[in-house]
């Protein structure tokens, strides 16, 4: 269900109302929405260096990067009945997904002609994804599975993707290294589970290059779309790592272990038509008309009987799905001795020395 402008106005009107002031990150998110909303991405220019206030607002509405202004104004309908459960949109039920997820900005999820969709919203730092991150896509992808959507989409905002696992998420953590690293192995093995169980049609669409753990998963969705600016790449052995996503199965079922080793050994990076022509993507689009293509299909697809479609994809799935657990739990556990590795910790501070990108 899309918020109408009914919707946003009753919205908008609630704020006014309410009794309790709903704290500064909150005030800051719903001024960012509504201006998204209302005038779409901000091209003002930054307030001066004392002027504290004007610039957190300039931060947070700049952080929305190219959001939707749609998609601004489910939002903040939806963050509207989150501040106070007692107030609900005319327009009846909101995406049953933000029920249960936690406030997140960094992941987004909105609901639109029966499909849920799962946004990765950190275009600044190219849809890094963060250790808060892979626990907040987790409770999504739950979410969704619940709720009455038919068919839930996974893409990013802005010029990426995603350029893969965020490579601060080891150092800005506390804790001892073994037990951060133990953490981490638990958090992606939960991550990964839940695109293995996810039981209704799951459809990426790759708008733009995807780097690391954005790729691997994708074997375990049911439809790749992307645009011909798409890139797919897995460097994971200059990064001194391992395969992850269950990509070790996937990808040579999917392409032939020669063409797997490729991509997941010597790191080739490959572009969207090559990753079609591999079996990996399902159909590549013009970048300029990716939007519309993919989505006319989406919503066609959407209108199929729920019921059968959830039950011919558990068909497809079920009798690989404990295999898939299993090398799961193994690319966790090899990872998790990877990354106290002098090469990956060497890779890591390359990386934010400036002098090793990929
Ligand atoms: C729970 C733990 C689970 C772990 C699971 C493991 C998964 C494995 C992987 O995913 S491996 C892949 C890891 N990703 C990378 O190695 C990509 C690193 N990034 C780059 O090489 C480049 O940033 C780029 C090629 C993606 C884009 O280059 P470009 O020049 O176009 O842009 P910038 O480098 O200036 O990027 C803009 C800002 O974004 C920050 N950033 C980008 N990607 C990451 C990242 N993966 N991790 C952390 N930060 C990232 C970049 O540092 C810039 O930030 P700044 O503006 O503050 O400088």
């Amino acid at each position: 269900m899309v918020a109408s402008e009914k919707d946003f106005e009753n919205a908008v009107h609630q704020v006014k109302l309410l009794k309790e002031d709903p704290g500064n990150d909150a005030k800051l998110k719903l001024y960012a929405l509504y201006k998204q909303a209302t005038e779409g991405p901000c091209n003002v220019p930054k307030p001066r260096v004392f002027d504290f206030l004007g610039r957190a607002k300039w931060d947070a509405w700049t952080a929305l990067g190219s959001l939707p202004k749609e998609t601004a104004r489910q939002n903040y309908v939806d963050f509207v009945s989150s501040l106070r459960p007692s107030l609900t949109s005319s327009s009846g039920e909101g995406p049953a997904a933000h029920r249960s997820l936690p406030e997140s900005e960094d992941v987004v999820v909105t609901s639109k002609d029966s499909i849920t969709v799962i946004t990765l919203n950190r275009p600044a730092k190219k849809n890094a994804i963060t250790y808060q991150m892979y626990q907040d896509i987790t409770l999504a992808l739950k979410a969704a599975s619940k709720d009455n959507s038919t068919i839930t989409v996974f893409t990013g905002n802005g010029n990426y993707y995603s350029s893969g696992n965020d490579l601060s998420n080891f150092s800005n953590r506390s804790g001892s290294l073994q037990q951060m690293y133990a953490e981490s192995a638990l958090t992606l093995r939960n991550f990964v589970d839940s695109f293995i169980d996810f039981p209704k049609p799951l459809v990426a669409l790759v708008n733009g290059p995807a780097v690391g753990i954005a790729v691997t998963v994708l074997g375990l969705f049911d439809a790749v779309y992307a645009s011909d600016r798409a890139t797919f790449h897995t460097p994971f052995s200059s990064l001194g790592i391992t395969p992850e996503g269950c990509s070790s199965y996937t990808f040579p079922k999917i392409m032939g272990p020669a063409k797997a080793a490729e991509m997941l050994i010597f790191g080739k990076k490959i572009t969207a038509r090559e990753a079609c022509a591999q079996g990996l993507v399902t159909e590549v689009f013009p970048h300029n008309t990716f939007q519309k293509e993919a989505w006319a299909r989406l919503t066609a697809y959407a209108k199929n009987p729920p019921k059968a479609m959830r039950i011919g994809k558990q068909l497809l799935r079920s009798f690989g799905k404990e295999t898939l657990h299993a090398v799961n739990a193994e690319e966790c556990r090899v990872l998790q001795e990877r990354w106290l590795s002098e090469e990956c910790v060497n890779a890591i501070q390359t990386f934010f020395s400036k002098k090793g990108k990929l």
